[in-house]
């Protein structure tokens, strides 16, 4: 039976586990109150602005790579437009250039006109590009080692990976994205410091 061959074949059985996981995630994510949402949001908002002096004591420059929020990500995008004020900061957004390749990241100031790109996320209308310090990646789930399971689509792996210098990477999320392990695969790659409403979370 091909289902057995399945369930003997570790590489399906990962697969399947990330599938289901990611799927249970989502849901768990979607169905949060709106209040206990915004007092989340709110406690990782202060995490990110106490986090913030250090890491850029560490960086060459000033650039911060946001997100626009989708499928009931935290919503930051007050934050970042507050810390790029309050700290000096470039802010920019990723962009899906093509299948399989690193995201690209495009310059994003508040008003800035949009479109929507690939799976309708917006993104920034012009067409520079720029090299963020400082990565803030949304998880879909995260463990205690700093590994952060996203869509599947595999963009921030590649992305980090092509990057030299290596930029500070912060993953953001719920606590409720928290895994005893993500079960990581040899791509995947640790982010520097992940934050939830409940505080900082640094790679061990
Ligand atoms: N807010 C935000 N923006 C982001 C990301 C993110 O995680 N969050 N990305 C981080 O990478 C990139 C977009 N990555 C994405 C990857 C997959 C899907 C997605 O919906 N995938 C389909 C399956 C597609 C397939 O298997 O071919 C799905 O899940 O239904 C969405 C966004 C760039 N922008
Ligand atoms: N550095 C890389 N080089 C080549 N392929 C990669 C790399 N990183 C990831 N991939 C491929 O991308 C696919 C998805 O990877 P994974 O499940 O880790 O995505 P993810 O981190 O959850 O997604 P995302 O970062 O887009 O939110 C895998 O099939 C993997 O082989």
């Amino acid at each position: 039976m091909s289902s057995q061959k399945a369930a003997a074949d570790p590489t399906d059985d990962d697969a399947l586990w990330r599938k289901t996981t990611r799927a249970a995630l989502l849901a768990a994510r979607a169905a949060m109150p709106d209040q206990a949402r915004a007092q989340a949001e709110a406690r990782i908002a202060a995490h990110l602005d106490a986090l913030l002096p250090a890491l850029l004591a560490g960086v060459q420059g000033r650039v911060l790579a946001g997100y626009w929020p989708i499928r009931a990500e935290p919503d930051l995008r007050d934050w970042m437009h507050r810390a790029a004020a309050a700290f000096g900061l470039e802010l920019a957004l990723p962009v899906v250039a093509a299948p399989d390749q690193p995201l690209i990241f495009r310059p994003y100031r508040a008003g800035d006109p949009m479109i929507a790109g690939r799976w309708n996320i917006a993104e920034p209308a012009g067409e520079a590009v720029v090299t963020p310090d400082i990565i803030l990646a949304p998880v879909v789930g995260f463990d205690g080692h700093g590994y952060r399971m996203g869509y599947g689509g595999g963009f921030y792996d590649r992305t980090l990976e092509a990057m030299s210098p290596p930029p500070q990477t912060i993953g953001v999320g719920f606590e409720s994205a928290r895994l005893e392990t993500i079960h990581p695969q040899p791509h995947d790659l640790r982010l520097d410091v992940i934050v939830t409403e409940r505080g900082l979370h640094h790679s061990r």
